[in-house]
């Protein structure tokens, strides 16, 4: 649904001689109907990699697709056309001030010459999606940040996308609105069979919404896949950024083995010790760790320090291994001491 191969973007330097890469050789594949994130620090790329997509920037190489259209190879009248079908979400709301939240809606309705009476129903439809069916002739400045968000979705939602874009659509927002925001991303998603990239700088967003993502550095694709496969994959920086390895506390650092397990949606921690001390007879103390939820699964890192048997500790790791249990050896506690 949403294809870049290879792309580049160089621009001249603010204020200066030379150039900046700001997307550095970028392929991303998005699938119709997924929840895609883009995340990474702050000047990697996220925001030109975002306007890329509907060519708000041309790239300075390489190809973008969206909707089986190489947008790439369209004139610039054409891709207007084009980006109807792509909706955008910005961090700052982008609403027309002196508009209510219907007028707002109606907005794009308007410049689409769509008539007025449908221009009303349509607005209508799309505020009561949107939990915002009583504030319909509110004026941005009489909403919450939340509500603002959720108009400005309504509004991008109304000439029928196929794709939505999110820029950071919730960092201007507070944590309840953000869970908020983020319920509505996922529900218009289900309801509507959008597809969605969504660019953040948080991993507790990706965590929330995101079915797969890219890890964004310095312009380039640092590592990136579904988040059920990244977890599970050794040394995934993706994966250790949504789930950083538990570090163990320095002043225990003497005797045992440490293990760090991870446990992905249907294996259960209980499972991990249950093989460890019922069935393997070692002593087991969890020496850090946390099970979160990350795209609607449960998923844990747990670090286990194993005393009492330790010569049993090859066919443990072993025997969790062929159970599909993510299990590592650390070297020794002091190497992963604070
Ligand atoms: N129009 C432009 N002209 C020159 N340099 C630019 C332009 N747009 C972006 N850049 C540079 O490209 C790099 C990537 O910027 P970009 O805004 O895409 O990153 P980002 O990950 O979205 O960062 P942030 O989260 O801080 O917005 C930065 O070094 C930035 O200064």
């Amino acid at each position: 649904m949403i294809e870049l191969k290879d792309v580049r973007k160089v621009f001249p330097a603010r204020g200066q001689a030379g150039e900046v890469v700001a997307v550095d050789g970028v392929s991303l594949a998005v699938d119709r109907g997924e929840f895609a994130g883009v995340v990474g620090p702050s000047g990697s790329g996220k925001s030109t990699l975002v306007r890329l997509v509907n060519l708000l920037e041309r790239p300075t190489s390489g190809s973008v697709t969206v909707d089986g259209q190489l947008l790439t190879e369209l004139p610039d009248e054409q891709v207007r056309q084009a980006r109807r079908s792509i909706g955008m979400v910005f961090q700052h709301f982008e609403l027309l001030d002196s508009r209510t939240a219907a007028g707002n809606v109606e907005h794009p309705l308007e410049l689409s010459g769509v008539g007025r009476a449908e221009r009303r129903r349509r607005a209508g439809e799309l505020l009561d999606l949107v939990g915002l069916g009583d504030r319909a002739g509110a004026r941005p400045a009489q909403l919450s940040g939340g509500q603002k968000q959720r108009v400005a979705i309504a509004r991008a939602l109304a000439v029928r996308p196929t794709v939505l874009l999110c820029d950071e659509a919730t960092s201007a927002l507070d944590q309840a609105s953000t869970t908020g925001v983020l319920e509505l991303l996922r529900r218009v998603r289900d309801e509507l069979g959008l597809t969605v990239l969504l660019i953040t700088h948080e991993m507790s967003v990706v965590k929330a919404v995101c079915d797969s993502a890219v890890l964004l550095d310095r312009g380039r694709v640092v590592d990136g896949g579904r988040l059920a496969d990244v977890l599970t994959r050794p040394g995934s920086p993706l994966g250790d950024a949504l789930l950083p390895a538990p570090v163990a506390d320095a002043g225990a650092a003497h005797d045992g083995a440490l293990l760090r397990v991870t446990v992905a949606d249907r294996t259960p921690e209980t499972l991990v010790l249950q093989t460890l001390i019922g069935e393997l007879g070692l002593a087991v103390e969890i020496a850090g760790g946390s099970v979160e939820t990350v795209a609607g699964g449960r998923y844990g890192r747990l670090l286990l320090r194993v005393t009492g048997g330790v010569a049993g500790l090859d066919d443990a790791v072993h025997r969790l291994r062929a159970g599909g249990i993510l299990v590592e050896r650390v070297a020794a506690t002091a190497e992963v001491a604070r």
